[in-house]
């Protein structure tokens, strides 16, 4: 099925988005790059906000962010009210991130995970689904 996505990273994720952005067309998804276009310096939340936006309201299915450790960029976007975005750094914890959390942003860390990884937990996080019942009730008593 063809998501559409948006996609971002700073200058320690660049490297991963562009791979990422090619792999995500190649099957077929609708991709937003909202940047950075170059390995120079940059600051996380200044990409982090606009795929957040993106997803809040619902021009995105789904946003995937990349920083170096993937913190800053899951910080900023967990602080958007409708965002519930995870941190993952094996293909595992983005699919429960789907599963258990409903997580509609990912979060990768490319100086810590190799690239194999991070596109196996976009595949991962692309393709699972929520589970609801008991996750239900616990995703709802996230927001305050
Ligand atoms: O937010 C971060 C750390 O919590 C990100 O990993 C940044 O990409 C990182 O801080 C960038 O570091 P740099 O030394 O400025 O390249």
């Amino acid at each position: 099925m063809s998501l559409k996505i948006a996609l971002g990273a700073d200058h320690a994720g660049f490297g991963y988005k562009e791979k990422i952005l090619a792999f995500l067309r190649r099957e077929g998804h609708i991709v937003k790059d909202f940047g950075t276009h170059s390995a120079d310096s940059i600051d996380y939340a200044d990409f982090a906000h606009p795929v957040a936006t993106s997803v809040e309201s619902h021009e995105s299915d789904f946003g995937i962010l990349i920083c170096g450790s993937g913190n800053g960029v899951a910080m900023t976007a967990n602080k958007h009210q409708q965002i519930r975005a995870a941190l993952c750094w094996k293909e595992e914890l983005a699919a429960l991130a789907r599963q258990h959390n409903n997580a509609n942003v990912l979060c990768m860390p490319e100086r810590f995970v190799d690239y194999e990884e991070a596109e196996k937990m976009v595949k991962a996080f692309l393709s699972v689904k929520f589970e609801g019942g008991r996750h239900e009730r616990r995703v709802g008593k996230i927001s305050c």
